[in-house]
């Protein structure tokens, strides 16, 4: 079948793809971005008229993105499927492909080039490379970053590229990390301290925080199948997403900007309340349906939360522990937006896969879960919904052979030896870059889990 191009198109993207320049270097072009930062700049650009917003997608680990992209001219489609009919729409934001393997020069030099203004980041949380508030300065890649090399890792990337701007540059974190914007700031002013010079560009780069949300589950052959089905071509690019998009982006901007606001983003002074609002309440609600959902041996998401027992439990998290550590930004009903999150869950044409969500616990639960622990123990209440999420973490570390985690390896010897209930809560909970002191020496929450793990192993 004949493959996407500016030659073969079905359909035609909003905006045309060779009337863009490139102002926005995009690191960690996975699914996510393409389905959501991409699709919000390709809109913003059509109701603005402005030009100058194409996207320079950096794919930092693997070559297979670029290599999808390159012969389709940077086209893609997103699959859109909500309850009815799925629908497909041609993406045409993405103007270039770099990739840090083959040359890592070109990503430092394309960010430090005076047409771009802004980054975006998708690149997973154990990407910042981060050991608790600060960067991982133990990191190999760091520390081979910090000699001089061509910059891999991503925070070397941004300072390599900072050190070499006279233009004001804003980074936009877009992964799902509390304060990501001032997280990420600190990661590279950590730097630069362990570079020993901070760069005068330094100050002025903006890092506003962001909170994103659309579910997009990795693309599987099926989905490949069904969007040649729809457009009539093929497309080895295509993404995966439900109808719901949101991105909310705190305004504070080094220079020039997309005008996102057009594209349906929301600017505002202040994300984190949206933000606490989405990590506690979806995104610890999607990790424990994969926690649970996996170790009832259920594939997806929308069959876990379609099992009573667990949509209730899902249900009680929201309402039991989390709602009560929250103070909802204006306008947000948070009791109708935990209905509106298990009713995305419920979807089954999404098939997001309980261990595509399950991975990398290890940096997920500080950033979904634990606040909410800290938080409910603070105020004198006991965690057991969200202890029952962690616990469920701790059985299915124990319990799965391949465990996907940049600690997999850490874990793994940790419970090596584990016989009962209480043995693998103490060696978890002794894992110091998950769980700070205050919850390791807490004996609520120790009992709590211990339980929790009694119930779920027995
Ligand atoms: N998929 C979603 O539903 C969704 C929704 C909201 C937010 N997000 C955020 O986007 C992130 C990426 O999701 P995705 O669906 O695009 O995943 P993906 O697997 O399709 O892409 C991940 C990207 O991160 C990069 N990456 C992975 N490990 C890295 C590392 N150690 N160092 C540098 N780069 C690394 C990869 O190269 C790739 O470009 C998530 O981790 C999350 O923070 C995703
Ligand atoms: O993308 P991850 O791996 O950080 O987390 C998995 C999901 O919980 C997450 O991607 C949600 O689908 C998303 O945050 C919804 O906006």
């Amino acid at each position: 079948m004949t493959r996407l191009s500016l030659t073969n198109l079905p359909v035609a993207p909003a905006v045309d793809p060779r009337a863009l320049s490139v102002g926005i270097v995009h690191l960690g072009i996975g699914a996510f971005h393409r389905a959501h930062q991409a699709v919000v700049t390709e809109r913003a650009a059509v109701e603005s008229g402005e030009t100058r917003w194409g996207i320079t997608g950096v794919s930092q680990r693997s070559t297979a993105v670029r290599d999808q992209l390159a012969p389709q001219d940077g086209l893609y489609s997103v699959l859109e499927r909500g309850l009815g009919a799925p629908s497909v729409q041609v993406i045409g934001s993405v103007r270039e492909v770099l990739t840090v393997p083959e040359d890592p020069e070109a990503v430092v030099a394309r960010i430090a080039d005076p047409a771009v203004a802004v980054v975006t980041l998708t690149v997973t949380e154990k990407g910042y490379r981060a050991a608790g508030a600060g960067l991982n300065l133990d990191d190999p890649e760091i520390q081979a970053d910090l000699t001089g090399r061509p910059p891999r890792t991503v925070v070397g990337q941004l300072a390599a590229a900072i050190a070499r701007r006279e233009e004001p540059l804003t980074i936009v974190s877009c992964d799902n990390l509390v304060a990501n914007g001032p997280f990420l700031r600190k990661l590279v002013g950590d730097y630069f301290d362990a570079l020993g010079k901070v760069p005068e560009a330094f100050e002025a780069t903006r890092f506003p925080a962001s909170m994103v949300d659309r579910i997009v589950p990795a693309t599987t052959d099926a989905d490949r199948g069904e969007a040649a089905r729809l457009l009539g071509v093929r497309d080895e690019a295509v993404v995966v997403a439900e109808p719901f998009l949101q991105w909310v982006i705190e305004d504070d901007f080094a220079g020039d900007r997309p005008a996102w606001e057009r594209g349906g983003a929301v600017l505002t002074a202040d994300v984190a309340p949206w933000e606490q609002a989405k990590l506690r309440m979806l995104n610890a609600t999607h990790s424990m349906l994969a926690y649970l959902g996996a170790l009832r041996g259920y594939e997806t998401i929308a069959e876990a939360v379609r099992d009573e027992e667990l949509g209730g439990l899902a249900r009680r998290l929201m309402t039991e522990d989390v709602v009560p550590t929250l103070t909802p930004p204006d306008g947000l009903d948070l009791a109708a937006y935990g209905a509106t999150v298990l009713e995305r869950f419920e979807n089954p044409a999404l098939k997001h896969r309980t261990r595509q969500v399950a991975m990398d616990g290890s940096v997920k639960l500080p950033v979904r879960m634990l606040g909410t622990v800290r938080d409910r123990l603070a105020a004198g209440a006991e965690p057991r919904m969200i202890s029952l999420a962690v616990a469920a973490w701790m059985v299915y570390v124990l319990s799965t052979q391949d465990l996907d985690d940049p600690q997999a390896d850490r874990l793994k010897s940790a419970v090596a030896d584990v016989t009962e209930p209480a043995k693998l809560v103490d060696a978890l909970l002794a894992v110091d870059s998950v769980f700070t002191p205050d919850l390791r020496d807490s004996t609520v929450l120790r009992d709590l889990l211990v339980d929790h793990v009694t119930a779920l192993t027995h």
